[in-house]
């Protein structure tokens, strides 16, 4: 058995290794507390804090199949990356990060505002897979025009009509003039198993479905810790929205004073500090949330 060979009872987890969707599925599996030993170097398989999980370092297109085939038993990877494979994987998970939408675009000057305009013409993607798909569902004839990358420049140069391409900040359509016609897909990064891992290891599987679960709940969310004179607390607790209502517990020094602690919005605490001081608040804390499980 090479060092690289899989022991029976390891559930192999294939990871992207480059591309910007890597490091956010890295962060979000150490914040779950699975701490990957050569996140650095990037080794090919490498042990984690669990010794009965390893990490496969992969391209994001080949995860879906490494994890369908049982390569790996377990993927983190794009759902564009799985539509595109076709892979029988099944999705466990949805991470909500790595959000791309899969779209079809073409040149803003174009008078194409339906798809079924596009009968006929040229298409360039480096979606094949689901831009077939996409049209025979709209039962629409085009010749797709398979390009690696660079999508976006082949209406200008003349090679095709639209094209089937990603966006997310959109600058790359806007930058090449082009103009989204419709929305083929909505990608997230997604946590995947093939049905004989899930068979064989139920618990681990349930376990870091968990783990990570509570990365993304924490995601966005702190811990609020104030004083408060009773007098003023119904007017503090108006200002707290929180999960279910925030915790209000006796300070045991003085009397007149309550501790409360809630879980709020980091983007509602700019203007919420200042209301819960205005409100009577002191000795506010704020204390970042890394895990949290409902
Ligand atoms: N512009 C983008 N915005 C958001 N996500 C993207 C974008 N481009 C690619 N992705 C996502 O990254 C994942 C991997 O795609 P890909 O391998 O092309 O990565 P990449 O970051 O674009 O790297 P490369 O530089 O090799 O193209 C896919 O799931 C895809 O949805
Ligand atoms: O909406 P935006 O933020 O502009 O991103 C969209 C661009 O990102 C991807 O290209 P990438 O930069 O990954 O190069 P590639 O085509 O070689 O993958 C995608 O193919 C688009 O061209
Ligand atoms: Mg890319």
């Amino acid at each position: 058995m090479n060092s690289d060979a899989k022991p029976g009872d390891v559930i192999r987890l294939a990871i992207p290794n480059k591309g910007r969707i890597a490091d956010p599925i890295i962060e979000t599996v150490e914040k779950s507390g699975l701490r990957i030993k050569n996140s650095v170097q990037r080794k090919l398989i490498s042990r984690t804090s669990d010794p009965e999980i390893e990490v496969l370092f992969a391209r994001p297109i080949d995860i879906p199949e490494f994890v369908a085939d049982g390569a790996a038993d377990l993927g983190i990877t794009g759902k564009d990356m799985i539509m595109e494979r076709g892979s029988d994987v099944e999705e466990l998970l949805d991470l909500q990060s790595g959000n791309a939408n899969l779209v079809l675009a073409v040149p803003a000057d174009s008078d194409i505002n339906d798809p079924k305009q596009l009968d006929g013409l040229r298409v360039a993607t480096e979606f094949s897979g689901i831009s077939k798909k996409y049209f025979n569902g709209l039962g629409i004839d085009v010749t797709l025009v398979p390009v690696g990358g660079a999508c976006e420049a082949a209406p200008y140069l003349g090679i095709a009509d639209a094209i089937i391409d990603l966006t997310s900040s959109g600058v790359t359509l806007a930058t090449n003039n082009l103009r989204v016609v419709d929305e083929v897909l909505r990608s997230t990064t997604v946590l995947i198993a093939n049905r004989d891992a899930k068979e064989r290891h139920p618990e681990k599987i349930a376990e870091l479905c968990l783990a990570l679960e509570s990365v993304i709940m924490a995601r966005g969310q702190c811990y609020l810790m104030m004083n408060v004179t009773r007098p003023s607390l119904e007017e503090v607790k108006r200002e707290l929205p929180g999960l279910s209502g925030p915790t209000v517990m006796d300070v045991s020094s003085d009397d007149n004073l309550v501790a409360v602690h809630a879980v709020v919005k980091e983007d509602h605490l700019y203007s919420l500090v200042g209301k819960l001081k205005k409100a009577g608040a002191r000795d506010i804390l704020v204390i970042p949330i890394e895990r949290m499980i409902r």
